[in-house]
């Protein structure tokens, strides 16, 4: 049985995701709570008690991709620019000072508990090209790796109307999805999602957990958005279903008081969208099912064996590739007999895959003339018709 928004609504707290279960963690934060709109400068105890939640759960173990607002808003006020609605090369005039600001201000809060924050600027082309989205997933990856919090921001300095998120809820699903996050923090001004806009209705009710967004819950957001901030409501729900689509859990929780992260872990009221399969399941469905395969390549007995034990396929195990293909697109692998034993986004163009089949990795270099990645699909790109349900 499908349930309602509101029946959703009474489901009993235990459906919530276990907070410790959550490993890599993307949190969202809103210009509202990081910036002063008084002033348009940043509100230094707030970011000083986000770097010391953060730093409590990279203490536990998990990692954490930060997604931060506030370049057009601390930028606005240091130009000089008036109150009020910003032509768009305003406001990217204002994010290219305020990007500034904002990169040092997480650098210095954070390096002060001993962490090192990396600058991601993207554009929904990296998040969704094929070929730039294997780059960004990639970088942000080997930032965890080593321990690092990529701090993600739009690149609105170049992205222009047509091709630019414009709010930061959606770029934040994004990410966290191309990262196949556990789940992902909306830290917003408010607590969650009421049944109707709660500035406008004093008698709405907060809703707890939604396990399926029905048109019943789309229709509970208000208006779009206040100067300061873009989205409102709406966006958090497109947000909220490009996550769970993808097995990423989402939150809506507040972030008005100083240590939101820790509040949440203790039990602060706060809405969860529930995801139905995790992150991993989902993108290997995503690969095997949703994206058109552009090409083949047949693999030898050795690189079949290897691929089901868990590795990467790299070039030496390859035999024929055929079928025109970028960089980061889906293609089929089939085995010795012709046997399709999965599909993967190959890091190479069909061209380069070609040259660089039946060669060991280290001659990759030489063949191509510059040195890509070792293997040709890596294993986390990998979907085997044996791992899908
Ligand atoms: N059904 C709803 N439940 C909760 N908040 C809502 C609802 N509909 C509209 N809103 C508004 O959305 C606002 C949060 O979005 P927004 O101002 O964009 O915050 P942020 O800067 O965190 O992105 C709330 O303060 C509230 O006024
Ligand atoms: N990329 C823009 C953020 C736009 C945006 O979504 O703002 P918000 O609604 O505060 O998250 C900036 O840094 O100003």
């Amino acid at each position: 049985m499908t349930l309602s928004g509101t029946q959703s609504a009474r489901i009993a707290l235990d459906a919530r995701p276990e907070w410790r279960n959550q490993r890599r963690i993307a949190i969202k934060i809103g210009s509202a709570l990081l910036t002063d709109s008084e002033t348009g400068t940043l509100k230094k105890a707030w970011l000083e008690a986000i770097g010391d939640d953060v730093a409590e759960l990279k203490a536990q173990g998990r990692e954490v991709i930060l997604v931060s607002s506030g370049a057009i808003a601390l930028g606005r006020r240091a130009l000089g620019l008036a109150p009020g609605a910003l032509k768009l090369e305003e406001a990217q005039a204002s994010a290219a000072v305020g990007q500034v600001t904002l990169a040092h201000a997480y650098q210095t809060v954070f390096r002060e508990r001993g962490i090192t924050t990396a600058q991601i600027l993207v554009t929904p082309g990296d998040t969704e090209e094929r070929r730039r989205y294997l780059n960004a997933r990639s970088t942000i990856a080997t930032l965890l790796k080593l321990g690092a919090v990529p701090v993600v921001n739009e690149n609105d300095t170049v992205a222009t109307a047509e091709i630019r998120y414009g709010d930061n809820d959606r770029l934040a699903a994004r990410v966290a999805t191309m990262m196949t996050a556990d789940c992902l923090v909306l830290l917003s001004d408010i607590d969650g999602l009421y049944t109707a806009p709660p500035a406008k209705n004093p008698h709405a009710q907060h809703i707890d957990v939604v396990t399926q967004i029905t048109p019943e819950i789309e229709a509970m957001a208000g208006d779009a958005g206040t100067e300061l901030s873009r989205g409102g409501m709406v966006t958090k729900i497109t947000a909220a279903k490009l996550a769970v689509s993808a097995g990423t859990h989402m939150v809506i929780a507040s972030g008005k008081e100083l240590h939101p992260l820790r509040a949440l872990a203790n039990g602060a009221p706060c809405t969860w969208f529930l995801a139905s399969a995790n992150p991993v399941a989902a993108r290997k469905r995503w690969i095997a099912g949703t994206l058109e395969p552009k090409g083949v390549v047949l693999i030898d007995d050795g690189a079949a064996r290897a691929l089901r034990s868990g590795r990467s396929l790299l070039p030496a195990g390859v035999t024929g590739v055929s079928g025109a293909f970028e960089r980061g697109e889906a293609v089929i692998i089939r085995d010795g007999h012709g046997c399709e034993i999965g599909r993967g986004l190959i890091a190479y163009c069909a061209e380069e895959a070609a040259r660089i089949a039946g060669r060991s990795s280290h001659e990759i270099e030489a063949t191509l003339g510059y040195a890509g990645r070792a293997a040709l699909i890596h294993r986390d790109d990998l979907a085997l018709l044996h791992d899908l349900d």
